[in-house]
């Protein structure tokens, strides 16, 4: 026969919400229903009798609302239900008698004044989040505007750099290649030297790429271009300025858009594939660009003894920069071999999210 029982019942309350406990294992058939302050409860499960129907009513002190939450637990089943009005009420039930089944649950009980510090902590915890996410999106939005400001103008000086060297190709033919420095170098220092920013943006973490691939690009070039190119006025009229300005400027005109683009979160997949292709037959001829270039200024630094360490009037003689030099052009395609690595990884790692992001 089927006998209903009483289960044990479980309460604490806090200023909006009054929360029961009911202790059956296994609750199926949950019924859970307020009425005009009445909540009565029903489920099947495993309670102090054992395995039965149990159920129960409570009219509850002051008006709550219609809408009740319940969720069951291999253990037990919570119930959750909103005061009308938000209050500490002095008991849970109209009858001054607490019923039997009814005791306090003292794993959530807090008396009033805790109640309201622990509204206070919940309301200092949401207030401190709300502030770091205002401090982290101040922070993007500053970052990324940046990184759009800085990008856009290296596009520009890139762009003007590339065009007008090919204008003049068309314009003058072979004698263009004699006067690169003449028309190009103003722009081309203003770009390599902000091209420095790029070793601080790795360094400090404003974009995500190596700190050592950035250093060996910017250090590189910038050798060649102020060393070799700036402070020896014999190489300026030498053809090896144009394929070296071309090739440097023929990537930043696909590389800069491509990170324009990706600060606003969007990209071009042709410009993608550019970026990330281009360099594999420029950066080789890049280098042997820049290495004919040091070769080319190995004897003029001779002659002119430009940068030579004078040595003690015994030994006579002085340490030439051309030395550097040499060791320079060693230490080139070291950073060729590591640069071409890193563009391969850096290719592959693109190539290969996107490809995922695809399936
Ligand atoms: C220790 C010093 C020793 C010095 C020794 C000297 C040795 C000399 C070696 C000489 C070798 C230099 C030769 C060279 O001058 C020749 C040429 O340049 S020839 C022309 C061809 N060149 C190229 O193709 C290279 C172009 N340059 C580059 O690609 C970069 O400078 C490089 C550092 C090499 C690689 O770039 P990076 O690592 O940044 O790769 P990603 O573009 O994939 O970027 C990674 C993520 O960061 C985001 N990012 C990067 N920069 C920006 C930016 N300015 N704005 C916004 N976002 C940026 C990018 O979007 C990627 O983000 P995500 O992963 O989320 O997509």
């Amino acid at each position: 026969f089927d006998m209903t029982l009483t289960p044990l019942v479980y309460w604490a309350q806090r200023h909006e919400e009054i929360y029961l406990r009911v202790e059956l294992t296994d609750a199926q058939n949950i019924d859970v229903l307020v009425h005009e302050n009445v909540l009565k409860f029903q489920a099947l499960g495993r309670g102090a009798k054992g395995q039965h129907n149990y159920e129960f009513s409570l009219e509850f002190l002051l008006p709550v609302k219609t809408e009740v939450s319940h969720k069951s637990t291999q253990r037990q089943v919570n119930i959750t239900v909103r005061k009308q009005q938000r209050g500490w009420w002095e008991r849970l039930t109209v009858l001054e008698r607490k019923p039997v089944f009814l005791v306090p649950d003292f794993d959530r009980w807090l008396d009033e004044s805790d109640a309201e510090m622990e509204i206070q902590e919940k309301e200092d915890k949401k207030n401190r989040l709300k502030t770091v996410r205002h401090t982290e999106e101040g922070f993007f939005s500053l970052k990324t505007s940046f990184l759009l400001v800085y990008n856009l103008v290296q596009f520009l000086g890139f762009s003007w750099i590339f065009v007008n060297m090919t204008v003049r190709l068309f314009i003058f033919g072979q004698d263009s290649l004699y006067d690169t420095f003449h028309t190009i170098s103003d722009v081309m220092f203003f770009c390599q030297t902000l091209a420095s920013v790029e070793v601080l943006n790795a360094a400090f973490g404003v974009v995500r790429t190596g700190v050592i691939p950035t250093l060996i690009q910017v250090v590189g070039r910038n050798f060649v271009l102020f060393i070799i190119f700036g402070s020896l006025e014999e190489m300026h009229h030498r053809p090896v300025v144009f394929f070296v300005f071309y090739l440097w400027s023929a990537i930043e005109i696909f590389r800069y858009p491509f990170y324009i683009l990706g600060c606003f979160n969007t990209e071009w997949k042709t410009l993608t594939w550019l970026r990330y292709s281009v360099w594999i037959p420029l950066y080789p001829l890049g280098v042997l660009a820049e290495a004919v270039a040091v070769v080319q200024s190995i004897p003029i630094f001779d002659q002119t003894k430009l940068y030579s360490i004078p040595l003690p009037k015994a030994i006579g003689t002085s340490i030439n920069f051309s030395y550097v030099l040499h060791v320079y052009l060693v230490l080139m395609f070291l950073g060729l071999f590591i640069n071409f690595r890193h563009l391969y990884k850096q290719r592959k790692r693109r190539f290969r999210t996107k490809k995922r992001k695809a399936q």
